[in-house]
């Protein structure tokens, strides 16, 4: 019923200034590189973004939630195009820490991570962490509540916050309705979001964190922004090797049969 892409995004890649990396200064250095996206979920409180979260990375639909605060930590291996992709959500401010678990020497694999950073949508909680949440941003997800008016018309708000944070333009951004198993009580009908995304240049999905049958929806819309991460990486990789002269060791070949495809 919910539909998973309506409009046209973004396809172009953010800049190489945008892109974190972490190269490993050790032994390890020759066989593994990470390279860290983050990813920020925003839209007003309530309207399901740490169950989105949830739902991406743990499968499931939380069965109680509360207002987002605190550490909050899941993560999954996906495998895009033949390589694997660590995807790990948390909202912690030392979640950089964390990443050292994932280390994997000796396998030759490039890790790459993509940061689910689920903020606190009550005042209170995001006034203290929101210069924060939007610095080295990769890729940004805006969630609303199709069920609630104010949801869609605040994304105007949150959208001047992010530009306002300097988050370039050319940063992927998608939106997404959520709460789409309501259907008796949809506020937001589809045409009005569609014209919203496409006039923001970004794509829209409609989907819900509920219902189990929108899960591969949910799925998409990560892995849709892991994609486009991967591409941009890929890039920079080609360009590095054109400045260094040489092959870099972390370019991996397309395999015929990827597990996974780009979903976008
Ligand atoms: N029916 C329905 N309820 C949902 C869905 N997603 C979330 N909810 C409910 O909406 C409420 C809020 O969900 P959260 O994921 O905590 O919302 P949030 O946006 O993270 O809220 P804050 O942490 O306050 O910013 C909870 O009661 C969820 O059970 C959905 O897809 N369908």
């Amino acid at each position: 019923m919910a539909q998973p892409i309506l409009g046209h995004g973004n396809l172009q890649p953010a800049s190489a200034a945008g892109l974190a990396s972490l190269e490993l200064d050790s032994s390890l250095d020759q066989y593994v590189q990470i390279r860290i996206f983050k990813i920020i979920v925003i839209g007003d409180s309530n309207v399901g973004k740490t169950c989105l979260t949830f739902r991406f990375c743990g499968g499931t639909f939380p069965d109680k939630t509360e207002a987002t605060i605190g550490v909050d930590f899941r993560e999954k291996t996906v495998e895009i195009e033949g390589e694997k992709i660590k995807v790990i959500q948390t909202n912690h401010v030392f979640s950089y820490l964390f990443m050292f678990r994932f280390l994997t020497p000796n396998t030759g694999l490039c890790i790459f991570q993509v940061q689910v950073w689920d903020t606190a949508g009550q005042e209170r909680f995001r006034k203290s962490m929101v210069e924060h949440y939007y610095r080295n941003v990769h890729a940004v997800v805006f969630v609303y509540d199709v069920t609630k008016m104010t949801s869609f018309t605040n994304l105007k708000m949150w959208i001047q916050e992010c530009n306002g944070h300097a988050v370039p333009p050319l940063v992927p951004k998608v939106l997404v309705g959520n709460k789409c198993d309501l259907r008796e009580q949809i506020q937001v009908p589809s045409n009005l979001a569609l014209k919203f995304a496409d006039a923001h240049n970004m794509l829209l999905f409609e989907t819900s964190a509920k219902d189990p049958k929108e899960s591969q929806n949910v799925e998409s819309i990560f892995m849709c922004l892991a994609c486009r991460l991967k591409a941009q990486k890929s890039l920079l990789y080609r360009d590095a090797e054109r400045q260094q002269g040489k092959v870099q060791k972390l370019e991996f070949p397309q395999e015929a049969n990827s597990k996974t495809s780009c979903p976008c």
